[in-house]
């Protein structure tokens, strides 16, 4: 399986704290992986190093092969609009918008049309179960809604990899499952690798690799 991205000996401080110690990470290409851990282990740490959005005190991330660290600042958001999507633990989606503008808000910003962005969007927003809810806004639907949303905007552009963190927290089992589907979907129909940092045993259970987070330093998990 090709390797999408790789971090090599990762470390992370925020002043005198370490957050990450050592974390070595290969993510191949239409990997699902779940990385588990205690509050405050460093795994929301891990997922910004990853992509791109906090630089390691030490230590490479490469995405095909490429250090992050050799792009430059417009390049570096060129990925993370283009190549990533996020759902991430406080990712706001835009009050003033409707629900479907909002899942469709990576699509606008790439160039689409607006018709053809809401479309996708539509799309993607009925196989969450949120259909109904494509013309509410985003200040009028519950966190549990929200969160399906962010989901939506995460993967609505068919990103390479998508870094998701407690995607399924505020969801009951059903919207869980459904979320979880989308991911695996992507994965074996176009090849999206995934992230995710999850509390759930049974949604980490679901994917190809998990990983055990521990006071900054990361361990694969046997497949059980
Ligand atoms: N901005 C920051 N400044 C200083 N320390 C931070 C900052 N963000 C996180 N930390 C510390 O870094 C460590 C790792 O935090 P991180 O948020 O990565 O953990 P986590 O495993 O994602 O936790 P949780 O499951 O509670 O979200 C913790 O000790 C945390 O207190």
């Amino acid at each position: 399986m090709h390797a999408i991205l790789r971090a090599t000996d990762v470390e992370l401080f925020y002043g005198s704290q370490r957050a990450l110690c050592g974390v070595d990470f290969t993510l191949g290409a239409g990997e699902v992986c779940a990385i588990t851990g205690s509050s405050g282990s460093g795994k929301s740490s891990l997922l910004y190093c990853l992509a791109g959005v906090l630089a390691p005190t030490r230590g490479e991330i490469l995405l095909d092969g490429v250090p992050l660290h050799s792009l430059d600042d417009d390049e570096l958001s060129t990925v993370r609009r283009e190549r990533f999507g996020f759902v991430f633990q406080y990712g706001e989606l835009l009050p003033e918008l409707t629900v479907e503008e909002n899942a469709a808000l990576p699509l606008r910003l790439a160039g689409r049309r607006k018709t053809k962005a809401l479309e996708v969007a539509g799309e993607v927003l009925g196989r969450l179960g949120l259909a109904e809810l494509r013309q509410r806004r985003t200040s009028q639907i519950s966190g549990g809604q929200s969160q399906r949303v962010a989901v939506a905007r995460a993967l609505v552009h068919r990103p390479d990899v998508i870094f998701a963190d407690e995607p399924t927290g505020a969801l009951d089992s059903a919207n869980a499952e459904a979320v979880l589907e989308e991911f695996l979907t992507l994965a074996r129909s176009q090849g999206t690798a995934v992230v995710m940092v999850t509390h759930d045993a049974s949604v980490a259970a679901r994917a190809d690799s998990q990983y055990m987070m521990a006071d900054g330093s990361l361990a694969r998990r046997a497949a059980v």
